[in-house]
């Protein structure tokens, strides 16, 4: 959300973010109901201010003047309460349109409709040339008994999966290694629930717009988090933080649930898109300073990076475009690492700078120097998220019997193990 001086002061910065980013709003519209509401308020205020100074001479009134005075006082509180729900309104439509103002990217940021339209910025680490066929995902999971994907969508329906034997290890020696990792580099360790209350999903900037992505607990006013970065960017919702607490930076996990409704067909196979999967995330809250703000971007993102080099993956950086990017972004960047059965790269990582647009929704503000107190800037970037990254992670890392090399780095998380699996 955007600050309604801003919006009232450049109609047109904001008119542009709407544009690029697709957004579906009319900022005229919003405009007008800005000006409507100013002078309902204005209106209002005079009639109370009547009302008062017509009460102040009720009671030095003489008698014959009295009763006048009285039924005037009558007709203006009848005149303020018509106005009320007019006034009631106005607030509810303005605040809707508000949450959907998207905020206004850097100039650095390629206007483009969608992801093919992203642009690569660097590559690291080169795809191997395999001197076998290399196998698939789920041939790989298949071969080593590592998967049942039959037998858990009998349970679970479509895009649900299971690990089994050494791959269900794999998977939490990922996990486990990235969090060491990222608390080796200063990130607070945070591990909490999916289950969220509504409102943290308009907090983080979900809702409006990403509804039919959620699983809802209608009995329970609950729903399930597709990102652990919703349940952190509220934990603080509402608090006047001091400048000496922050910058918060938590390398948060939990469970992350998402219907992909919007994905049908695609990924259906294997361990790409599924509906429960497990992630940990950087989550950074620091002050109203773009150029601090823009060198955490730069530290969560070379985080990721190093958790994918210690994994000994290729992959690539690509910034998003303004139509790829989402309402709340203003820098958006994404890694996508190397799957070799599909010749190309794959995004495992996503990483996000919001300026004050999520703080100023979820009112995570401070106290700056001054005493005044500001709304806080706030940036996330995916960790390690599983089961994706198993498949780049096995595909990239199988040898010709079929067994999995590990990476040194993770070999500490499996028992000092340097092979996964059994020639087969
Ligand atoms: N349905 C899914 N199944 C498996 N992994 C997923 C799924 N959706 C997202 N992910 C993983 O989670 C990562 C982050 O998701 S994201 O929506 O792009 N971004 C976020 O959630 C941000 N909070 C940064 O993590 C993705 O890059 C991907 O690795």
């Amino acid at each position: 959300m955007l600050d309604l001086k801003f919006i009232r002061e450049n109609p047109d910065a904001v008119k542009r973010a709407v544009q690029v980013k697709y957004v579906d709003l009319d900022i005229d519209e919003l405009l007008t109901i800005d000006r409507e509401l100013v002078a309902l308020k204005q209106r209002v205020e005079a009639l109370l201010t009547e009302r008062n100074a017509n009460a102040k001479r009720v009671p030095k009134a003489g008698a014959e003047e009295r009763p006048a005075l009285i039924q005037r006082g009558k007709d203006l509180a009848e005149e303020i309460k018509a106005l009320e729900p007019q006034q009631r309104a106005h607030e509810e439509q303005l605040r809707h349109l508000l949450l959907k103002v998207p905020n206004i990217p850097l100039d650095s940021v390629p206007v483009g409709k969608d992801d093919s339209e992203n642009v690569e910025l660097r590559r690291e680490g080169t795809p191997r040339t395999f001197e076998f066929t290399p196998l698939d995902q789920v041939e790989l999971l298949e071969k080593q008994g590592w998967a049942d994907f039959e037998r858990v969508a009998r349970v679970s329906g479509s895009r649900s999966y299971l690990l089994r034997g050494e791959a269900a290890l794999l998977e939490m020696a990922v996990l486990m290694y990235a969090m060491d990792f990222l608390a080796g580099r200063g990130l607070t360790p945070l591990s909490t629930t999916a289950l969220v209350r509504p409102e943290t999903l308009m907090h983080s900037g979900h809702f409006p717009g990403d509804e039919d992505s959620v699983y809802k607990l209608a009995d329970d006013d609950l729903m399930l988090a597709g990102t652990v970065e919703v349940p952190i960017n509220s934990l603080y919702a509402g608090e006047q933080l001091s400048a000496e607490q922050l910058p918060l930076a938590f390398a948060g996990i939990s469970a992350a649930f998402r219907r992909e409704a919007g994905s049908a067909g695609r990924d259906v196979r294997g361990l790409i898109r599924v509906h429960e999967f497990r992630k940990v995330e950087q989550y950074v809250l620091c002050r109203a300073d773009q150029a601090e703000a823009l060198k955490w971007f730069e530290t969560i993102l070379g985080n990721a990076e190093g958790i994918l080099q210690g994994l000994e993956l290729p992959y690539r950086v690509v910034q998003n475009c303004t139509g790829d990017m989402g309402a709340g972004k203003v820098l958006m960047y994404d890694i996508e690492t190397w799957v070799p059965s599909e010749a190309k790269y794959r995004e495992t990582h996503s990483c996000s700078y919001l300026g004050d647009w999520q703080a100023r929704r979820t009112g995570l503000r401070y106290r700056d120097e001054e005493g005044k107190l500001v709304y806080a800037h706030t940036l996330n970037n995916t960790g390690i998220a599983v089961p994706r990254v198993l498949v780049p992670l096995l595909e990239n890392h199988q040898q010709a019997d079929g067994t999995i090399r590990v990476p040194a780095a993770l070999r500490p998380y499996l028992g000092g193990r340097e092979v996964l699996g059994k020639p087969v």
